[in-house]
């Protein structure tokens, strides 16, 4: 699968790449972001670790990108970030643009197993077991070396993919995560649809529950969470209290950060991102 570069802009002596590829996992053409620190583009370079950022809903490839302002920390740390989009596109699913919570731009990070969604909402797949394939094979990055970090819907993405693939990501961290989707509307709706309406397969795709269930503490060295007091989602939608008794229950570490005067947005992430980055540097450069 041959990646087309769409993009290139140079960017804090690394370049932020924008790539489409015939996703097989999808079964259409998808679209990633890339940024390579300069690290990865001095001649003869070894290949970098890469952070994967799973974004929210409403967004694409290109958002975390643009809003964040991360390149500057991950060329200083030689953390390459992958960025991709957040559902597929172009599938002419019946209904998938009727909402934005559901369907185009929030795919919610799993394989559907209902029709209709099933044969091309595949974002495990294409985010697991796809891309760092296709990107290794084409660009400098050392895919033994991954991290997971995301927002909101994304959040969710990255802690439920974390959990649910044991060794394949040295770090998760987030950023105003979808907590326990089985208990709050974004997620019901979305595993309803995706999943189908028995609720007895939705708890291998909440992290909360995933979290709970855990034999043995999955990330010894802590996982990271940051999160606004004035995020107008918090109550409704985020629960972190809900995954915060999953990982004390079962003795995970976990590092969450309550936010006074930070609502859920990329100014949000923008202030804490760096602290995310050199969360995941520290793992990825450990045993390296
Ligand atoms: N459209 C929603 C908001 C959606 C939203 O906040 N999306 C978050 C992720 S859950 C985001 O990152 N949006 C893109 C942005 O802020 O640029 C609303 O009207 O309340």
């Amino acid at each position: 699968m041959a990646l087309e570069l769409l993009a290139s802009h140079g960017c804090f002596g690394g370049q932020q790449r924008f790539y489409r590829f015939d996703s097989g996992a999808i079964g259409r053409p998808m679209r990633v972001g890339v940024y390579l620190p300069p690290q990865a583009l001095a001649p003869g370079a070894a290949p970098v670790p890469a952070v994967f950022f799973l974004a929210g809903l409403t967004c694409s490839e290109e958002t975390f990108a643009i809003k964040a302002g991360a390149q500057r920390v991950a060329a200083d740390l030689g953390l390459a970030l992958v960025t991709p989009d957040t559902s597929p596109r172009g599938a002419g699913v019946p209904g998938e643009d009727a909402d934005w919570d559901f369907g185009l731009a929030a795919g919610f990070y799993l394989n559907a197993t209902q029709a209709p969604w099933a044969t091309h909402y595949r974002m495990e797949d294409h985010i697991v077991h796809e891309l760092p394939g296709v990107l290794a094979q084409q660009l400098p990055l050392d895919v033994a070396r991954l991290g997971l970090c995301g927002h909101s819907m994304g959040g969710h993405g990255a802690l439920t993919l974390a959990l649910r693939h044991p060794g394949r990501f040295a770090a998760v961290t987030a950023l105003a995560p979808i907590c326990a989707p089985s208990q709050v509307p974004w997620g019901e709706k979305a595993f309803s649809g995706y999943l189908g309406p028995d609720r007895s397969a939705w708890t291998a795709h909440d992290a909360s529950a995933l979290m709970a269930a855990q034999e043995r503490v999955p990330y010894p060295d802590g996982i990271l969470i940051d999160q606004g007091l004035d995020d107008k989602f918090l109550a409704s939608q985020l629960r972190p209290e809900v995954f915060e008794a999953a990982c004390a229950a079962i003795g995970q570490p976990l590092t969450l950060r309550r936010h006074a005067g930070q609502d859920h947005g990329y100014f949000f992430i923008q202030s804490h991102i760096e602290d995310h980055l050199r969360w995941q540097a520290r793992a990825l450069n450990s045993g390296a």
